[in-house]
């Protein structure tokens, strides 16, 4: 079995869903990715903008702000950590690969701003390719697909021909179902219960299911720091199903879980 990574998630915001503020001063976002990074993250995302349902856009500037000293800071003490950045602008990406980041994870599939393809390809710099029904302003009001695997395959396939095109080496490239954008706790149960189907296209998949709502609509927890039991049970069926990337706020509970059931899954598995 290929080897795992956790990506350990760090919000440079002041609003983000669960950890809003909590890492918003840059200190204290860069003592939270060394934690992440020492409790087993391999990649580190860092967000300066809520992708949250109903999130306020933030100026390009104001990102910029906010994310540049933590990869710049990250990145110098981390050198055998990948620093990603969370952003739909490609100014910010660009900005972001100067200061040390080697990851662009655009919500939008690198769709939003028509500058950010050319740049991934450009940098050669590794991506995700996230599927999302409409903008997080919008994405949850009454989503409704035919067959919402089905869908967002056929997305995600037409993101990695594009990607292609635009001169993005494959092994660049992850595929992100898009947990919680644009989907109901019916859409993602079917998108994690058939994560195999997107699995079967090709590259690494990431999975974001981390303190998300459809965790606390099924558990009962409105507190999204109450869902790492969900986030867990998640994370281990997905790698099951063979997810790779793995888009969490607790680092060292997740990989703890997949290590072990990395050697369950294939004895011969080195972790
Ligand atoms: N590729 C990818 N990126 C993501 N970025 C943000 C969030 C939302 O989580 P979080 O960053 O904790 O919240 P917020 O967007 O409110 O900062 N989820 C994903 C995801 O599932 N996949």
């Amino acid at each position: 079995m290929p080897a795992f990574e956790v990506m350990g998630v760090v919000n440079v915001t002041p609003d983000s869903f669960s950890d809003g503020g909590e890492w918003f001063d840059r200190d204290a976002a860069v003592r939270h990715g060394l934690e992440l990074a020492a409790a087993g993250a391999a990649i580190l995302d860092v967000g300066g903008e809520s992708t949250r349902p109903g999130a306020d856009p933030v100026p390009e500037a104001e990102e910029l702000r906010r994310v540049l000293p933590v990869i710049e800071e990250l990145a110098a003490r981390l050198p055998d950590t990948t620093l990603s950045v969370d952003t739909t602008k490609a100014a910010v990406a660009a900005a972001a690969i100067d200061a040390g980041a080697r990851y662009v994870n655009d919500v939008t599939g690198l769709r939003g701003d028509p500058e950010m393809l050319a740049l991934v390809a450009e940098r050669d710099v590794r991506c995700c390719l996230m599927h999302m029904r409409g903008e997080p302003r919008t994405m949850q009001r009454d989503p409704v697909y035919d067959d919402v695997v089905a869908e967002v395959r056929v997305f995600l396939e037409e993101r990695l021909a594009v990607a292609r095109t635009a001169g993005v080496r494959a092994e660049r490239i992850d595929l992100d179902p898009g947990v919680g954008f644009g989907k109901t706790v019916e859409h993602n149960l079917a998108l994690l219960r058939r994560l195999d189907e997107i699995v079967a296209i090709g590259p690494r998949v990431l999975v974001g299911t981390s303190r998300k709502s459809f965790l606390g609509r099924l558990t009962g927890r409105d507190d999204p720091r109450q869902r790492l039991a969900g986030t867990i049970a998640t994370n281990v069926l997905a790698l099951a199903a063979g997810a790779r990337v793995f888009r969490v706020h607790d680092a060292g509970a997740i990989r703890d879980a997949l290590a072990v059931a990395a050697r369950v899954l294939d004895p011969d598995d080195a972790v």
